[in-house]
């Protein structure tokens, strides 16, 4: 059974914390591997006259939603919700809740997002607020800020007494075992579960996170309580500056990403080479392998691209393609992770040499700058070609 947590985390405003952590989930739009989870955070402010409830958990919690809402109000006497982003993974337990609820609640949207819970639930009764617009609510101002492609179009974010309630925005994968940023070990070993879900699934539109950066440094931010994850209440800025330095892809001095496959093993010969001489140049690679014994999750591969200095491929060529699980990791490196990074490629071949059309195919539209393509046949390893493209790296970076 998932952990599920009804905490108050503000007396004044009086705020609490509706939070599920995800331990059955493996697959992250059925696609992400996140063996370590995802929590469904959702928000309920008490008020004078007046209960507001922020967002929600996925369809499949509905039920466990309303019990640990039961257990904080009555859910008769909420009289908003306000829908930040109506992805099912926040939006799914509202059809359940509104049939708790019972009876005309204000539901508040952005204008896309009033289009989407249409279309999702067929809920049309929804007040659309605009970007900057503040609205009084049992006594308090509410202001809506307007965040586009994080990570929907119809992505919003609320703010009241300095409290920024993110959704999306701010949210990272992990049940970190408390609920708050209070705990400096806890932090470090969760950022970079931060990193991962910032790239699966806001890499596609990073450059939106610098527009929705500069937008929110116009709020002075107290506490940022995001809709997975961790809630930010000592150091919300670090979380903040945390999500720009991996849209920016700030790289880490030294760190070199290094994916190949191997059928037989030669690909593996040449990249050993390649690794060694990385090693004695003075960078860190961080290897990651595809061959019989191994798989790597795309996800982690993900991962460790913002932050690294370069990129390394080494592809065996199947049927005068790349290998197919290369081929993937191309595609959502390009899609999710396109940085200004520079690139080698290394292509082992049996009897036609291919990397150069086919990773050069690819990589042609992308940011990354191919420093090299070196064209390998199968056993004849030269190790000086090899030297050689690890050099013009070492020369480029410096
Ligand atoms: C299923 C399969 C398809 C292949 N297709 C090609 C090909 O189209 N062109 C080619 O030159 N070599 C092809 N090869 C040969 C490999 O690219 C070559 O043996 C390479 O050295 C494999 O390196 P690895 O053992 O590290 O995977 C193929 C090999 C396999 C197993």
């Amino acid at each position: 059974m998932p952990k599920i947590w009804t905490e108050r985390i503000f007396d004044d405003p009086e705020i609490y914390v509706l939070r599920i952590d995800d331990d059955r989930i493996r697959y992250f739009e059925a696609v992400w591997e996140i063996p370590e989870g995802i929590s469904y955070n959702a928000y309920l402010v008490k008020l004078n006259g007046a209960n507001v409830l922020i967002d929600g958990w996925k369809g499949n919690y509905a039920k466990e939603f309303i019990d640990a809402l039961s257990k904080i109000v009555d859910p008769k006497e909420i009289t908003h919700i306000i829908v930040n982003h109506t992805e099912p993974d926040h939006s799914g337990s509202l059809p359940a809740t509104l049939k708790t609820i019972g009876h005309d609640v204000e539901i508040i949207a952005s204008n896309f997002g009033k289009r989407l819970l249409e279309g999702f639930y067929g809920i049309k009764d929804v007040t659309v607020v605009k970007d900057g617009e503040e609205r009084e609510i049992g006594g308090k101002k509410f202001k809506f800020v307007m965040t586009p492609w994080l990570h929907w179009p119809d992505t919003m974010v609320t703010y009241l007494d300095g409290i920024l309630f993110g959704c999306d925005v701010g949210g990272g994968y992990l049940l970190p075992e408390i609920l708050d940023d209070s705990n400096e070990s806890v932090v470090e070993r969760y950022l970079p579960h931060v990193t991962k879900y910032i790239v699966t699934v806001i890499g596609h539109y990073k450059n939106y996170i610098l527009e929705g950066a500069e937008k929110l440094s116009s709020l002075e931010i107290k506490a940022l309580l995001p809709g997975h994850g961790l809630i930010w209440k000592k150091d919300p800025q670090r979380l903040l500056n945390h999500y720009v330095s991996v849209a920016k892809g700030d790289p880490k001095k030294g760190k070199v990403t290094v994916i190949y496959d191997s059928m037989y093993g030669f690909v593996e010969n040449v990249m050993k080479k390649a690794i060694d001489s990385l090693k004695e140049k003075g960078f860190t690679p961080v290897v990651y392998k595809f061959s019989d014994e191994e798989r790597p999750a795309i996800s982690e591969i993900l991962k460790d691209i913002p932050d690294s200095e370069a990129l390394i491929f080494g592809v065996s060529t199947y049927e005068a393609e790349i290998h197919p699980l290369m081929r993937f990791t191309f595609l959502e490196i390009i899609d999710k992770a396109n940085y200004e990074k520079p690139v080698l490629v290394f292509g082992v071949h049996g009897w036609a040499p291919s990397v150069e059309r086919t990773a050069g195919e690819l990589l042609k539209e992308t940011k990354f700058r191919i420093l090299s393509f070196t064209e390998i046949k199968g056993s004849n390893m030269d190790e000086k070609k090899i030297e050689e493209a690890i050099s013009l790296l070492k020369k480029e970076l410096g």
